[in-house]
Order: C-alpha cells, then sequence, then structure tokens
C-alpha cells in the first residue's frame, strides 16, 4: 500500500510499510479555514500501538550501532527530499490547520534547514575523558572515559499549530543520536506529519526506525506514554497534557514545551513605533496560535496611549480572513479554542477593560481585539489566550512589571523595549523566564538557541544543540590501570 488511498484516506507508517488501522477506523480531519474535510487518518488501537513500539524496540539495536555519518547523511537526504515536496507539504499545512500558503511553506523551508544544520550538529557531539587524581584516594590509574549513548526509543509528540517544524524538531536529534523513535502527529495535522515522514521514507529511512502512530491522544496517548518499550518522551503542546504526561511517565526523561503568557514589557524611553511593530507581529501572526506569541503588554502609563495608537494603526492594516484569501489572521483551529478567547473578552469587558479594538466575530474566525486597563482580577491577565486578543496592562514603574511576571504561571519569554541597555539587562535579571528579548518579540528562532521554559513552560531544554544533548545520556567505562 501507499501513503495516500484512492478514496482520500491516508496510512501511516508501520515498518516502512504504510498501513492502516486493523480495524478500518479513521479520524476525519476537516480544514479550520473552510471546514471542508481535508484528509482521514487511521485511528489506530492500543494494540496496534503496541506492536508499533515493539517492532521499533526491536531495531534499536542495529540503528544504534550504525555509523553517526550515516545517519548523517540520511538526515540530509531527507532535508532535501523535503524541499522538494515543498508546494505539496505546504498546501496541506495550509488546509489542516489554517496557515496562509507562504507561512505553510516556509515552515517546510525553516524545517529542511533545521535538519540539515541538526545533521551538522550531531556529527560534534562526543563525551569526555576524566582521572581519577583529582579526587583524594583516586590517582591518575583510574581513568573514566564518559561516552555519550542514546536513550533507546524515543515517543515524540507534535502539537498542531508547527505540526511538520515542531515534529521534525524532535525527530531528527533523536535519530543523529542513534534513537528510534514512534512518533504521535497532533491529529490536527496529522496528515502534514505522514507527509513529512514520506520525505524520511524517500531518503532511505531503514524499516522501524520510524513508526507513526496515529489516533486521538485521548485515546491512545497514555498507552504510548507508559509502555515499558519507550525510553524518553519529548514533548510539545498544552500545559495541562504535558503535566499529565509527566505524571504518567515512568523512570525516564521527559522534555516538555509547554504553554506560555509571554510579557511585552515596553519602558517609556522604548523606540515606540519599533516596540508596536514587534509587539503586534508576535501576537497576531498566526491568529496568536504560538506558544511565544505575546501575550500580555505591561507599558509605563506615560506611554501607554501612545503605544496603543499604534499598534492599534497597525492592526486596523491586519487583514482578517481565510488563510486561503492569504490574510494575517485566519480563523482559530476550532470553534471550542474561538470559544475560550471570546470568554477572556467579555470577563475582561464585564471586570471593566476597555475596548480599544474589537475584532470581527464569524464562529471560529476572530479579528484582532485590544483591551485597555486590564487588570488582575480579570482572567486574560493570567491565562494563556491561544488567539488573537492583546491585553494592555499600565504600570508605573518597571517594578510592578518585574512583579506581574514573578507572578505569572508561566515561564517562557519575555520582551523587554527600551533604549537603556543597562537597564534592560537588569529587569532580565529579574524575570523567571526561559528567553528574555530586548528590543524584539519573542519567538523560538534562530533554531540552534536554546528554547526552554520554566515552571509551567516546560521542562528541559530544546534548540538544535541542546535537543541533541537532550537525547544522549552518559555512559562510563572506568580503566582501572
Ligand atoms: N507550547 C506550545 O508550543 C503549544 C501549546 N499549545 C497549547 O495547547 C492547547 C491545545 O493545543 P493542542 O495542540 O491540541 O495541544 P494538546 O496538548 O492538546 O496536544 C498536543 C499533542 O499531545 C497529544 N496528546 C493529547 N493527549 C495526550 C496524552 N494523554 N498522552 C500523549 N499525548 C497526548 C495530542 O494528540 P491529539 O491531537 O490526538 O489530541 C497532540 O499530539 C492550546 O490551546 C495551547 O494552550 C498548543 C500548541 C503548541
Ligand atoms: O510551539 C510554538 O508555538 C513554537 O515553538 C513557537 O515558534 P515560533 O516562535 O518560531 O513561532
Amino acid at each position: 500500500m501507499t501513503l495516500r488511498q484512492q478514496n482520500g484516506q491516508f496510512n501511516t507508517l508501520l515498518n516502512n510499510e504504510w498501513v492502516e488501522s486493523g480495524s478500518g477506523e479513521t479520524i476525519k480531519i476537516y480544514s479550520p479555514d473552510d471546514h471542508a474535510l481535508t484528509g482521514e487518518v487511521p485511528a489506530l488501537s492500543q494494540e496496534e500501538v503496541d506492536t508499533a513500539i515493539r517492532s521499533t524496540a526491536a531495531v534499536q539495536e542495529n540503528w544504534e550501532a550504525s555509523e553517526g555519518h550515516e545517519r548523517s547523511q540520511l538526515l540530509h537526504r531527507w532535508a532535501d527530499e523535503l524541499e522538494k515536496m515543498t508546494a505539496e507539504i505546504g498546501l496541506m499545512i495550509h488546509k489542516e490547520v489554517g496557515k496562509t500558503l507562504s507561512s505553510a511553506e516556509g515552515e517546510v523551508k525553516r524545517t529542511a534547514e533545521l535538519i540539515r544544520h541538526t545533521a551538522e550538529e550531531g556529527l560534534r557531539t562526543h563525551g569526555s575523558f576524566i582521572q581519577g587524581d583529582a579526587f583524594p584516594g583516586a590517582s591518575k590509574s583510574t581513568k573514566a572515559m564518559v561516552q555519550k549513548v542514546p536513550h533507546g526509543v524515543v515517543l515524540a509528540v507534535s502539537p498542531f499549530n508547527y505540526p511538520v517544524n515542531l515534529a521534525a524538531s524532535k525527530i531528527a536529534p533523536a535519530l543523529i543520536t542513534g534513537n528510534t523513535v514512534v512518533f504521535k502527529p497532533a491529529t490536527q495535522g496529522a496528515v502534514s506529519g505522514l507527509l513529512m515522514v514520506e520525505a524520511l521514507v524517500k531518503a532511505g529511512l531503514p524499516e522501524g526506525v520510524l513508526n507513526v502512530v496515529t489516533g486521538r491522544g485521548s485515546v491512545i496517548g497514555d498507552f504510548a506514554v507508559t509502555h515499558p518499550k519507550v525510553d524518553m518522551i519529548t514533548f510539545t503542546g498544552g500545559t495541562d497534557t504535558g503535566k499529565h504526561i509527566a505524571g504518567k511517565a515512568s523512570m525516564i526523561p521527559v522534555v516538555l514545551e509547554l504553554g506560555g503568557k509571554d510579557p511585552a514589557i515596553v519602558l517609556e524611553d522604548a523606540d515606540l513605533d519599533k516596540a508596536a511593530k514587534e509587539i503586534v507581529s508576535g501576537a497576531f501572526s498566526y491568529s496568536g496560535q504560538r506558544c511565544t506569541a505575546i501575550k500580555r503588554v505591561m507599558v509605563m502609563d506615560n506611554v501607554a496611549d501612545e503605544l496603543l495608537q499604534k499598534v492599534q494603526e497597525l492592526v486596523k492594516g491586519l487583514k482578517v480572513g481565510k488563510s486561503s484569501e492569504d490574510a494575517s489572521v485566519t480563523p482559530m483551529i476550532d470553534q471550542k479554542s474561538a470559544e475560550y478567547v471570546l470568554s477572556l473578552i467579555d470577563d475582561a469587558r464585564n471586570k471593566g477593560a476597555v475596548i480599544v479594538e474589537e475584532g470581527l466575530q464569524e464562529k471560529n474566525l476572530l479579528g484582532p481585539t485590544l483591551l485597555d486597563h486590564v487588570t488582575e482580577d480579570m482572567e486574560v491577565a493570567w491565562e494563556e489566550q491561544f488567539g488573537p486578543v492583546l491585553p494592555f496592562m499600565r504600570i508605573a514603574n518597571e517594578l510592578e512589571a518585574v512583579d506581574l511576571e514573578k507572578r505569572n504561571a508561566y515561564g517562557l519569554q519575555a520582551s523587554i523595549f527600551t533604549k537603556n541597555l543597562e537597564n534592560a539587562f537588569a529587569i532580565a535579571d529579574k524575570l523567571n523566564v526561559g528567553t528574555v528579548q530586548v528590543n524584539g518579540k519573542t519567538s523560538r528562532g534562530p533554531d540552534h538557541f536554546p528554547f526552554l521554559g520554566v515552571k509551567n513552560s516546560g521542562q528541559g531544554v530544546q534548540g538544535i544543540g541542546r535537543s541533541i544533548d537532550s537525547m544522549l545520556r552518559d555512559k562510563v567505562l572506568v580503566l582501572n590501570l
């Protein structure tokens, strides 16, 4: 069988064979843009997930024994094949998760670059050599060779918002380091994930080194996470799901990249034009459905009106519509997510927030909404909206911003806008987040920078080099001469 069936259904990958589920059950995926049927993927049973995981584990030893430079070449070929499929995969991302075509194709190209960089960086991983004499009682005749070895079977679970990039950013570091992979794509985005895997098969993936398990996370997720043959989990998605997984997993490494509530802190000496531009792009790209989206603005009261006016002008210029119309703000992934955003707006309105700009509300298509005078009693001040609404909280001084941020349950990133770099560094030191951006929006890239969240935003570190590190453990061989 092939990946694509004639009736428009897609198969999943088991030992380099494209297969359907034994029951014939599928999950239908509808476009958030126009609700048209985009594809159907197999709904695997737990028994089928068990087979996939055990088949992956069965080839671990061989894959681990393969040469690093061969694994690197496989990744280079994967990047090439992926690039050749840019138009097809881009179109599928566009349909499945409602990104514009250019942004969807951009995701594919970014992914090819990420894989190539991983293929290179992976060649440079090495262990270390330690002599015993630094510790009393031991001597130079005791020597440790600290090798870096893979964990084994890595379960890679990705979210809907970057169905290709956030999958490959787990799969590529796992493969280059000699781990095998069980890939569980987000259901909304699963076809894009399967197409990305097709590129890997074309590149020469050895049988069983990566298997794909499609199906609802609520049905097969716990089974996969607790499977005794899974040796490591790498997950991106919602904080609730991530915490649930961390609670379920047994004594294996778990890397989590979760939600965020990234603030943009705007001080009175900031370049307000630049800040406004970065804030609008940071908050409303892909309709705010990014973990690194700017999700609240803390602005000094004496420049708040001016900043808001500039932000509002830019927001009025954003085209709101379908992703097929190449709009800037496009329909949210589903109706439930849109309703959640509307509930946050209502809560803020009822508690006295000023609606500076109210976006269109048409089913799951929400235009950008700007809320001013947002106060601490409003849910939108703290909850992750994951949608196109941006709260402005006015502050009297920068200590208030630090205080608000200290009470943030999330800790992904923060932006500080100011011309005073010394001040920016001083504030940055006080923020308990993974990354502080000075005079720029919060964002993950470039992809070789470390990327991490603290508190409810995650555990462990990603970004190409660190993701590779996360896929390896020490194994010590001691020579007693
Ligand atoms: N930090 C980030 O990068 C992101 C954060 N989010 C946050 O998550 C929310 C929902 O987005 P979504 O993508 O649906 O995130 P989810 O956390 O719901 O899903 C992420 C992935 O986990 C899978 N999953 C669900 N339950 C389990 C389980 N018990 N065990 C293992 N895997 C499971 C999902 O599968 P399935 O799709 O089949 O349910 C999907 O592949 C957003 O509103 C936002 O708050 C979302 C995307 C990215
Ligand atoms: O999960 C997310 O939303 C992404 O990691 C954010 O990536 P970006 O900053 O490149 O959009």
